[in-house]
């Protein structure tokens, strides 16, 4: 329904490849960035395209019609080719991650190896294309959004790629040979860094904007829903989820009998106590990632139960109420013994004639809780909307 509070481990990045080590939380990050990356990508591939058709004027220009001119050309279309499919397939599946990445490994390998193959085929200009193997490293890191470790794998492959072929083709040797190399790694090394700090950067300001959007939904003390999220998103999801595939829909109404007399004899803190207990209890008895557990006010909380008929709603308040009852929750040296009592309201939408008036649930549990204390507390009061 909503993630559960905040972990400190899931925001954890692996240094190397500056992902989230939570799996799931590097999922939704993926997710949240995708049209993004998409946006970037597909930017990157046309600009890329262009660039390489246009340095065909000097393939032209410095081979005219010679031996090679026709397997240069049929390099740079191959690369071009290559980036019109990979933006074919991010049309295709705009919503996919993995063709994606996929889209971002395919055009940067094609983009390599075209540009290993062309100085093959221009051996002379070899101090010219070492110019460019740099800014081919600046766009495999940096430019292509890609997974850094691709993009590692990458770069390294066409930068020792280049370093062969100019030890193999032109007639660098020794020291000069040496130099390049060593520029070229010194290359690959910044721009790792370069890129491996936008990674970090993307993702502290992903982790922080959750963190702060948990905060704004979740109560301080209990680490519950608070209302807010419970009248601005939490309810309405639910009613309409219930409403469109009609399903039954049950709310519980919970508070605490006597806790103004929890306060007096154990003080503040003791309550606090309490609370903290009852909220842990409702959690651990509810369904993770389906119920919602909301601090309504006070000592009073609300369950939103979906796919839920009255009769699993009365099951759970009872079952919740007699826990409860069992318990002794430890502060400082004192066992606190404390009951609850319950209203139960529950909305089935397939049978229902008048779906609208599902609206007031809540009231409609927050009534029977009151007629629960009334006759006694430590009970629980149930009904069926029409
Ligand atoms: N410790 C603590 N107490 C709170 C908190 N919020 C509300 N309270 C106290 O909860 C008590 C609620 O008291 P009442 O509304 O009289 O209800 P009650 O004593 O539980 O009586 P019944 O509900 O009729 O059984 C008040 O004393 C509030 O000060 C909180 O966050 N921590």
């Amino acid at each position: 329904m909503s993630p559960s509070p905040a972990r400190p481990e899931s925001w954890q990045l692996a240094p190397l490849s500056a992902e989230f080590r939570h799996a799931a939380t590097e999922r939704d990050f993926l997710a949240h960035q995708l049209a993004m990356t998409q946006g970037q990508l597909r930017i990157a591939l046309l600009f890329c395209s262009l660039f390489y058709l246009g340095f065909a004027v000097t393939d032209l220009a410095r081979q005219g019609a010679g031996e090679h001119t026709g397997a240069l050309l049929a390099a740079r279309a191959a690369v071009v080719l290559c980036a019109l499919g990979c933006l074919w397939l991010l049309r295709r599946y705009p919503s996919s991650i993995r063709v994606s990445r996929l889209a971002a490994s395919a055009a940067t390998s094609a983009g390599s190896a075209g540009f290993l193959l062309i100085a093959a085929l221009r051996p002379d200009e070899f101090l010219l294309h070492a110019i460019g193997m740099s800014i081919l490293v600046v766009v495999l890191y940096i430019y292509i959004p890609n997974r850094l470790l691709y993009a590692l794998a990458l770069a390294l492959a066409a930068t020792l790629g280049f370093v062969a072929l100019a030890w193999l083709r032109a007639p660098l040797r020794g020291a000069e040979l040496g130099t390049m190399a060593t520029l070229l790694l010194l290359a690959n090394v910044f721009c790792y860094v370069a890129a491996r700090r936008y990674q970090r950067l993307w993702r502290d300001e992903y982790s922080a904007r959750c963190v702060l959007r948990d905060q704004s939904i979740r109560d301080h003390l209990t680490g519950c829903y608070n209302r807010r999220h419970l009248h601005e998103q939490l309810l309405e999801n639910e009613l309409a989820r219930a409403q469109r595939y009609k399903l039954s829909l049950t709310v519980v109404m919970c508070d605490l009998d006597h806790f103004k007399a929890v306060n007096d004899q154990h003080g503040h803190h003791g309550g606090d106590a309490v609370l903290v207990k009852f909220a842990e209890l409702l959690r651990a008895m509810t369904r993770e990632g389906v119920d919602g557990v909301v601090r309504y006010g006070g000592e009073e909380f609300l369950l939103v139960l979906p796919e839920t008929d009255l009769r699993g709603g009365v099951l759970l308040a009872e079952r919740l109420r007699a826990t409860l009852a069992a318990s002794a929750i430890p502060h400082q040296l004192a066992l606190i013994r404390v009951t609850a009592s319950f209203g139960v309201a529950s909305a089935d939408f397939a049978s229902s004639a008048n779906p609208a008036a599902h609206h007031g649930i809540i009231a409609s549990a927050d009534n029977l809780l009151y007629a629960a204390k009334k006759a006694g507390r430590n009970q629980v009061r149930a009904l069926q909307l029409p």
